[in-house]
């Protein structure tokens, strides 16, 4: 998650290292959409249980949550309905959920299928996308595609259709030639 969050604030990765969130760090990052600066607070929240109680307090005020899990570890896509079921408990409910496989780069440990992720991200209804911190894969349509939604629902008029954040995701996916959409 810190990784991902690095890559998307600095285009930078860091090889090798590792150091484990302790709590909860944030950055904040401003994008444009469609002209409109959109400042986006990101929190990020230690993947390890002992932790956890410390996460908690942050669901509340999350206006979007992007899950992730890592496609080389089946323990922490076997995680993920355990933190959906968290989310359900603790964050608003019109929260914005986005599910993502990372270190899609790492394919010869692939241990979790794309259509395995899709398919869970279906049943819940949230968008999915496979990504990597490393190269940057789908790092930044991820948050770009949760600050337009939220930059929607903010500014949201009665007679415009409702921002589609599926269709959106597809679309700049098949525009860029990127990693088809399951
Ligand atoms: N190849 C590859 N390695 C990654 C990627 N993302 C993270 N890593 C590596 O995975 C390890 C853990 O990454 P972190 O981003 O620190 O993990 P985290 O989820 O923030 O961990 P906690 O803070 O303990 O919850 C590090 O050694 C990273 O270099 C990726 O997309 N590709």
């Amino acid at each position: 998650k810190t990784c991902f969050l690095l890559q998307f604030k600095d285009g930078a990765f860091l090889s090798g290292t590792f150091i484990a969130t302790v709590g909860i760090d944030f950055r904040n990052k401003v994008v444009a959409v469609d002209g409109v600066k959109v400042k986006l607070q990101i929190w990020d929240t230690a993947g390890q249980e002992r932790f956890r109680s410390v996460t908690h307090a942050y669901y509340r005020d999350a206006q979007a949550l992007l899950l992730l899990y890592d496609i080389t570890s089946k323990m922490s896509f076997d995680n993920i309905r355990a933190w959906l079921t968290e989310i359900h408990e603790y964050a608003q409910k019109d929260v914005v959920i986005m599910l993502l496989g990372n270190k899609a780069d790492v394919s010869s440990e692939r241990m979790v299928r794309t259509e395995d992720g899709a398919s869970l991200a279906r049943e819940y209804g949230v968008p999915f996308m496979e990504t990597s911190a490393k190269t940057g894969m789908n790092v930044e349509l991820a948050f770009l595609a949760i600050a337009r939604e939220l930059k929607q629902r903010a500014m949201q008029l009665p007679d415009v259709p409702r921002f589609q954040i599926h269709d959106y995701i597809e679309a700049q996916q098949k525009r860029s030639g990127c990693c088809a959409f399951v």
